[in-house]
Order: structure tokens, then sequence, then C-alpha cells
């Protein structure tokens, strides 16, 4: 068997699940297109109980069953491989057992490679095909921005109605009220679940109404004025580590959406220039073109999974927000991983995150 050179092959890293035979049919399949070598690597290595010497340990064949697992793989999409040849791809599959960790081993195996098609090596499970981010606080650092525009616009009119009705003015929560009442939210709902807090009613007004006014519209308009000023001044700054993650999602072979309830979203994604790290855009303005209920419920995240072709069982939800993860929770999606931003990591578990990081970047094999 021809050997593909290794810039011009996708390395993949197998495992024997049917995650990783998923990975290897994708990639046999992305190769075709590419006009690509498939190279797939699995690590072994020898287990050493405590205190044995290597050759010393028995009854057991890692580099072996290394071998017959790779061969099974292997096997299984050449008779596809066969077929795509037939039509004139010239993929070519090419397999290598290597001792050492798994992570190390594939970093290795990828340098110079057009692309490392591994979940795992990307700190995710295997079988996944897709990420969902969330946007303010995953991607930019955009969070605090609302949420310093939302205290603004309701300290404004929690003081205007505390002179007016004689009572003592309670200032919004930059840090309690906003995660738990506003956070993740599209911004009616945010304006709503905040108030009900406090037990105040306003109609919900319409959205000529002008910005201040005393309904669930006016606020939200007044809210929107400020965080563009606010973004207009000081600029949208990204993660750094985030935006690295998403690079090495992609390098890995996986598909890449947005997902957020802000109305704001393409500009922001634009003033940070990482538009063209993702495949698909599900915005707040999405949600509200195409009557989707926002997060807490699944449906945002679900409508991006659909625009990517995949099922939720194949992606990964990334988000800080409590709303977030009760969404990632509540679609059924592969894996939801929970970024604590606020010092809330056990909330975000207790809401459904399988993993919480404080950072994307601590997910990639050398961070
Ligand atoms: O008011 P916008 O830009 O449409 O954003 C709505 C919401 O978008 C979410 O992404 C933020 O977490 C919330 O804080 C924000 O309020």
């Amino acid at each position: 068997m021809i050997s593909p050179r290794r810039g011009e092959r996708i390395v993949v890293g197998v495992d024997g699940s049917d995650g990783s035979q998923a990975s290897v049919h994708w990639s046999v399949t992305e190769a075709g297109l590419r006009g690509v070598g498939v190279h797939l690597v699995m690590a072994w290595q020898q287990p050493q109980p405590y205190g044995a010497a290597n050759d010393l340990v028995l009854g057991m064949d890692p580099s072996g069953d290394t071998g017959r697992i790779l061969a099974d793989a292997a096997e299984i999409e050449l008779s596809q491989f066969g077929a795509e040849a037939e039509q004139g791809q010239r993929s070519v599959i090419s397999r290598e057992a290597v001792e050492g960790h798994p992570a190390d081993v594939l970093v290795q195996a990828g340098r110079d490679a057009a692309m490392l098609a591994d979940p795992a090596s990307v700190g995710l499970d295997r079988g996944l095909r897709a990420v969902l981010f969330d946007l303010d606080g995953v991607l930019t650092r955009t969070a605090r921005v609302h949420a310093a525009a939302w205290k603004e616009m309701f300290d404004a009119y929690l003081r205007k109605t505390a002179r007016r009705t004689g009572t003592p003015f309670v200032a919004f929560d930059a840090g309690t009220d906003y995660d738990r009442y506003v956070d993740g939210k599209s911004r009616d709902d945010g304006t709503r679940s905040f108030l009900a807090a406090r037990d105040i009613i306003l109609p919900e007004g319409s959205p000529q109404d002008r910005a201040g006014l005393g309904t669930v519209q006016g606020l939200g308009k007044a809210k929107n004025e400020i965080v563009l000023r606010r973004m207009r001044e000081d600029g949208v700054e990204v993660f750094e580590g985030s935006v690295r993650y998403v690079q090495a999602v992609r390098q890995a072979g996986l598909r890449c959406a947005v997902v957020s309830s802000s109305t704001n979203c393409q500009a922001v994604l634009a003033a940070a220039h990482i538009e063209d790290l993702f495949d698909r855009r599900i915005d707040g303005l999405t949600a509200r073109d195409e009557k989707l209920p926002g997060k807490p419920a699944p449906d945002m995240f679900l409508a991006a999974a659909h625009a990517l072709g995949m099922t939720p069982g194949q992606c990964a939800v990334v988000e800080d927000a409590l709303a977030g993860v009760e969404a990632g929770r509540a679609g059924g999606f592969g894996q939801v991983i929970g970024v604590d931003r606020a010092g809330q990591a056990q909330a975000l578990l207790d809401r459904g995150a399988d993993i919480v990081v404080s950072d994307l970047a601590e997910l990639l094999a050398q961070p």
C-alpha cells in the first residue's frame, strides 16, 4: 500500500470505539473530496502495575491488540474506499500503531497533516462531529459589557420608580442578578425575568416605544443603546484561548456554529474578526424570524445542529451561562461544556454541564 505523504493526508485517531469508527468514516469521505490520503493512528501504552517492570506484565498484548483494532478500522473503510477509488478518487489509507500517550502521539502524527481528524485531540468525546459555541462570555469578552449595560438601564429605572413610589432603591447586581435572571437569555426574556424577580409586571409595549419607557420593549431598547455605545467606545475583545480552541476544533475536522441569543451577534463577530471561523450562525435575529423559543429552551441549538446536518448527539454545546447549559442538557446534545467566567462552576455542573473549564484552551492536548 502506498503511504500518503505527510502534508497530503488527514490524520485520524482510532481507539476501537463506534465514535472513532465514525471519525474514520468521515475522514475517508473528506479525504476523497480533497484528494488526499487518510492516516490512521492508534496509541498504545504498556500497562504498568505499580512497582512492576515492563517485561513482567503478563497476559496482555497491547501492541498486538492495537494492531488488530487498527486493521479492523481500516478494513471496514477499505471496502468503501475501494468503491470510491473506482470512481476516480485517489484516497489512500495507511495505518500506524505508536507507543505513547494518545494525545502526544496524535499531536506528533498530526504535524504537517492537512487535517487532524480527532475530537479527542480537542478534549471532546469521540463520535462528536460539530461544536456549537455561545458567543458572549465564551468567544468574546462581551458578557461583562452586557452585564454593565443591564445594570445601567435597570438602575436608572429602579431609581426613578423608588423616587415615585417612596420605596427604597435596591440596585441591580451585575453579578448575581445578571447570572441568575438575564445571562444567556434573549433581551426581552431577560427584562421580564429580572422584573418578575422583583415582582414588577410591565406592559409589553411595542418596538416603536421610546428608549427607557416603562415597558418591556422600552427598557430593552434603552439597554441596547447602552450596549452598542459601550462596544463602540471600548471595542470588542476576544478570549484568545477560545479563538485558538475554535481553530483547533476546525483543524480536527469538526464543524462549528455560533449560537447566541444576541441580536447583535453578527456585529460582534465582525468587530472581533472571527466571523470566518463559523459554518453557521443562529442568533437572536434568527430566533425572532423563525419564532424559536430562547435559551434555556434547546431550540436554538437544535436549529444549529440541523443547519450543520448533524444530530444533537453528534454536537457539543459550549456555554458560560446557566440558561445556556440548561439548553444543552435539555436538547440531548453529545457533550455540554461549561465555561466558568464568574466563579459559578458548581452551578454550571448542577444545570447540566458535563465538564467545566475556565479557559477553552485547557481542552487542547497542548494548551
Ligand atoms: O440585547 P442583545 O444584544 O440582543 O442580547 C441579548 C442577550 O444576549 C446574550 O448572549 C447575553 O448573554 C445577554 O446578556 C444579552 O442580554
